[in-house]
């Protein structure tokens, strides 16, 4: 199946922020372990839009690698996007990282995860571009505990591939989804197997984890996330 299983159309905030039912979102974090919803189209998606995409021209989004691997062949046989980190200097990402802090704030008080600070980078997955099947964080790391992407590309068409494809427990596919503008998918890191299929066209988006402490955190953000009162 193509498309959000559990799609909720959500009006925009007053604060300007997108404003997320956040019942449903973390009923669905309890129960499935990820959940699809549909932001509404905001300055600030546009403004992340336009920033993902320029990045992307300048070249400044460099190739992702896994873990500390740098066997490059390796890599380039399970993902091959391109990335740059957040580091809160532009208003789209302020704008992004606030809303991020306000879903941690939400989801601990809720599911008590304890999660503690968020990292983030821009990823584009060019024509050809893929990411295998994996988990963002080994079961029981407790270190990468929630994933969340943002999709930023608009009329995104079915042939256009480049679908999040979630796993079940026995291997089989639960859904598949299509990175359309607005779409943002949370799921539990050590708990949801996924992978992106090939990308038939640029595709652009912003994944972020929230972790529940600090090891690791991306450089750019060792700084100036922590600590995060609760
Ligand atoms: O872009 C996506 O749909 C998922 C990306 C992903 O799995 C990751 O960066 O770990
Ligand atoms: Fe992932």
């Amino acid at each position: 199946m193509i498309g959000p299983t559990r799609l909720s159309l959500i009006p925009s905030g007053l604060t300007g922020l997108p404003a997320l039912d956040m019942d449903t979102v973390c009923d669905a974090l309890a129960g499935p372990g990820y959940v699809a919803v549909r932001l509404t189209d905001t300055d600030m998606l546009a403004a992340l839009r336009r920033e993902a995409e320029a990045l992307w021209q300048e070249d400044a989004l460099t190739p992702a690698g896994i873990g500390r691997a740098d066997d490059h062949e390796l890599i380039a046989r399970v993902r091959r996007d391109k990335t740059k980190w957040l580091d809160g200097s532009t208003p789209g990402q302020t704008a992004w990282l606030a809303f991020a802090e306000t879903l941690r704030r939400e989801v601990n008080a809720r599911l008590m995860l304890g999660l503690f600070a968020f990292e983030a980078h821009f990823a584009v997955y060019e024509a050809g571009a893929f990411y295998k099947r994996h988990l963002d964080s080994f079961r029981g790391a407790r270190n990468r505990v929630l994933s969340t992407v943002l999709y930023l590309n608009p009329h995104w068409r079915e042939g256009d591939g480049g679908h999040l494809r979630i796993y079940g427990e026995d291997d089989d596919v639960i859904t598949e989804l299509r990175p359309e503008f607005g779409t943002l998918v949370l799921f539990l890191s050590e708990e949801i197997p996924h992978e992106v299929t090939v990308s038939h066209r640029e595709r652009f988006s912003i994944a972020g984890w929230h972790r529940c402490n600090d090891r690791g955190l991306a450089p750019a953000l060792q700084v100036r996330a922590l600590p995060i009162a609760p």
